[in-house]
């Protein structure tokens, strides 16, 4: 049993050496879908929700670079405001705010809970009193397995903060990235939508709370959502689509519990087996500024490929019958 064990561990530490060294050699096929025009997206204003951290912080760094007006929406204003001034530091080797000659483009910080509907309100209420257009909408913010817990307006949080708030937002949202078109929605879900079902009878979990089934619920909420809008949006010039980021090093896993013993262990296989956060943004990267998917909508979205969808997350009524309770859920329609 104690052999077993060892082995166990010395099977993981070797694969997490080899992994590690071949990063070092670049047998790990990385495929950067960065773009080397550094001024591609000049002129562009991208939102991006939880751009503070992980693939949102990720996101936003390489859009700044390609010279977008980049608005962090993000929850924590001091952590965002240290995020940015990390941003700009890296990017320009400066804190300094404005944009500078190299081409780099400009950092905002705006205080969005997602986790509130009076907040997406206020957030949605100031972004349209004070930016002229939104070109890219990247709903990015999410939260993973946390016990059970509820949102300002009594939702669910996983459901709350990964899809409500994020309809919302989007919804509110919807009227200028029209008068910006072409525009682009970007959704970022996870294939864990696999293990996920609309029970439409206890969207609030309080017949009973599985913490997994709520984030792939969660998840699956966002696809359906975004082929829902992409239908809602033909002809407009206004695209959305969906993506799976991958297994990416990031904050995510806060709620997960690791003795502490075995912390050293899970970094190591963490560090050598995850994507880096830039790896994994690059699906949401290529979502938000390639010319390739210029016109595509709806569709998902996989190391800046498209991919097949489980015939769940293809179903148009569960799609249509979710938008239309998400609209009473959160107060659009009464
Ligand atoms: N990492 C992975 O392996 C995978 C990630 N994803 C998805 O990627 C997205 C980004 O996650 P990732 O970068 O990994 O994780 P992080 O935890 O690093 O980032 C999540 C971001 O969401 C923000 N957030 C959480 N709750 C709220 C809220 N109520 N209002 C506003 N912002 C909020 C966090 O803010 P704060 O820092 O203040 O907590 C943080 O900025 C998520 O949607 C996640 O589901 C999908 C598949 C795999
Ligand atoms: C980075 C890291 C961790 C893992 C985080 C994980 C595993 C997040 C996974 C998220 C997934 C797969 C989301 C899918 O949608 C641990 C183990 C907590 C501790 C060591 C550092």
């Amino acid at each position: 049993m104690a052999l077993a064990a060892a082995a166990a561990v010395l099977a993981a530490l070797g694969g997490a050496l080899w992994l590690a060294a071949s990063r070092f050699v670049g047998l790990r096929a990385q495929r950067l879908h960065g773009s080397r025009d550094p001024s591609h997206m000049h002129g562009k204003t991208v939102l991006i929700t939880g751009a503070n951290s992980g693939l949102g912080r990720a996101t936003a760094a390489e859009l700044l670079r390609l010279g977008a007006r980049v608005i962090m929406g993000c929850r924590d204003r001091a952590r965002a405001e240290e995020a940015a001034r990390q941003l700009r530091r890296e990017l320009l080797g400066t804190g300094a705010a404005e944009p500078d000659a190299r081409g780099v483009g400009e950092l905002v910080v705006r205080e969005l809970d997602l986790a509130s509907l009076r907040s997406v309100r206020a957030f949605c209420h100031e972004l349209l009193q004070e930016e002229p257009r939104l070109d890219v909408l990247i709903n990015n913010a999410g939260i993973f397995q946390c016990p059970y817990m509820k949102t300002e307006d009594g939702f669910e949080m996983q459901f709350g903060v990964n899809h409500l708030g994020h309809f919302l937002l989007t919804n509110l949202l919807l009227g200028l990235l029209k008068s910006s078109a072409p525009s682009r929605i970007v959704v970022v879900s996870s294939k864990l939508y696999k293990y996920g079902d609309i029970n439409f009878d206890d969207l609030n979990s309080e017949q009973s709370y599985n913490k997994s089934f709520c984030y792939s619920r969660s998840k699956l909420a966002n696809i359906l959502f975004t082929r829902e809008l992409a239908h809602r949006l033909e002809g407009t010039n206004v695209t959305v689509n969906v993506l799976h980021p991958g297994i990416v090093r990031t904050n995510l896993g806060r709620y997960i519990h690791i003795p502490l013993l075995a912390k050293p262990l899970f970094n190591l296989v963490s560090w050598a087996f995850f994507k880096t956060p830039l790896e994994g943004a690059q699906t949401s990267i290529y979502l938000a500024s390639s010319p390739e998917v210029e016109g595509v909508s709806g569709k998902y979205f996989g190391d800046c490929k498209e991919e097949e969808l489980l015939p769940k997350a293809m179903d148009e009524s569960v799609a249509r019958k979710l938008w239309d309770i998400s609209e009473v859920m959160v107060g659009i329609l009464k």
